[in-house]
């Protein structure tokens, strides 16, 4: 099993692949696992270091969903794509049995928009010997978060509480290079908020853990550009240039093609050198 500590170099580009019924309707011409499995290959084509899995929708006022349901959609996705392609993956789940499953059928990063604060959660990853985790930011659940968001100083206690969970994990016997941080744009943040996060983030990255930030296509954008998801990638390019000058280290992204590209040109700046 590779350890996944991030290379001394260029950031990675993390696809997002969410196998939900909503997210492959193409009216049924194909299997929903057929469909995942094509656009699996789309993203590793157009450059994805990380597949990212998930079986739950956790937009605002998304209805959870049941465990075995869960498993149902992701591990077939997750053992075919391990199987296959040759790539990391992480699941993205809060719930401890999913994160069991895939950490045996042998994903190499756990997700977690809830940053291991459901049951047996924290044991589930401190189990493992080497799964990766990212330790996500986030104010209340998908149903009431962001029903009236409030912080004294958002970057000043997302930062606390997520430096409180990577204390939680080091407790448990999680060493320190399994463990990524992520702020949770649009998790119980108002615009503002999510603008504030994104121009304090030298404060997360001060920490000393990789910072993870997924911003794609998100509703922060729709605030600033007033345009629709489909017509969000250059503002989502525009932010994850933004981060990766913060030091952000992965970019959770819908547009991968365009996201590697940014992150080629951003890096060889920063690094002075064109990598070659
Ligand atoms: N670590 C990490 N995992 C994630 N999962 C998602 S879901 C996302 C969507 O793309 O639907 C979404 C869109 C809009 C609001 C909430 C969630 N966002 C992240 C993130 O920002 N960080």
């Amino acid at each position: 099993m590779t350890q996944t500590t991030l290379p001394p170099t260029a950031p990675l580009v993390m696809g997002i692949l969410n196998v939900t019924p909503d997210s492959f309707s193409d009216g049924g011409k194909y299997t929903i696992k057929d469909n995942a499995l094509r656009q699996a290959e789309q993203l590793i084509k157009e450059g994805a270091q990380i597949l990212d899995i998930g079986g739950e929708s956790t937009r605002p006022n998304a209805q959870p969903v049941e465990e075995q349901e869960e498993l149902a959609r992701v591990m077939p996705i997750i053992e075919a794509v391990l199987a296959e392609f040759p790539i990391l993956v992480s699941v993205d789940t809060y719930k401890a049995n999913v994160m069991r499953a895939a950490i045996q059928a042998g994903v190499q990063i756990i997700n977690d928009i809830a940053a291991l604060t459901e049951t047996d959660s924290l044991q589930a990853v401190a189990e493992s010997p080497n799964v990766t985790v990212c330790l996500m930011h986030k104010q209340g659940t998908p149903q009431t978060m962001q029903i009236n968001p409030t912080y004294e100083d958002v970057s000043r206690e997302v930062c606390d509480y997520l430096q409180a969970r990577a204390q939680a994990c080091l407790d448990a016997g999680i060493a320190k290079e399994r463990i990524w941080l992520d702020p949770g744009f649009g998790f119980g943040k108002t615009p503002e908020h999510n603008l504030q996060l994104m121009n304090r983030l030298e404060q997360l990255t001060a920490l000393n853990y990789p910072v993870l930030i997924g911003v794609s296509r998100k509703s922060l954008l729709g605030a600033v550009l007033h345009k629709p998801v489909t017509e969000r990638l250059y503002g989502s390019l525009a932010l994850a240039v933004l981060a990766l000058s913060k030091g952000a280290k992965i970019i959770r992204t819908h547009d991968v093609a365009a996201t590697v590209d940014i992150v080629k040109t951003t890096y060889a700046v920063l690094q002075e050198k064109t990598g070659d």
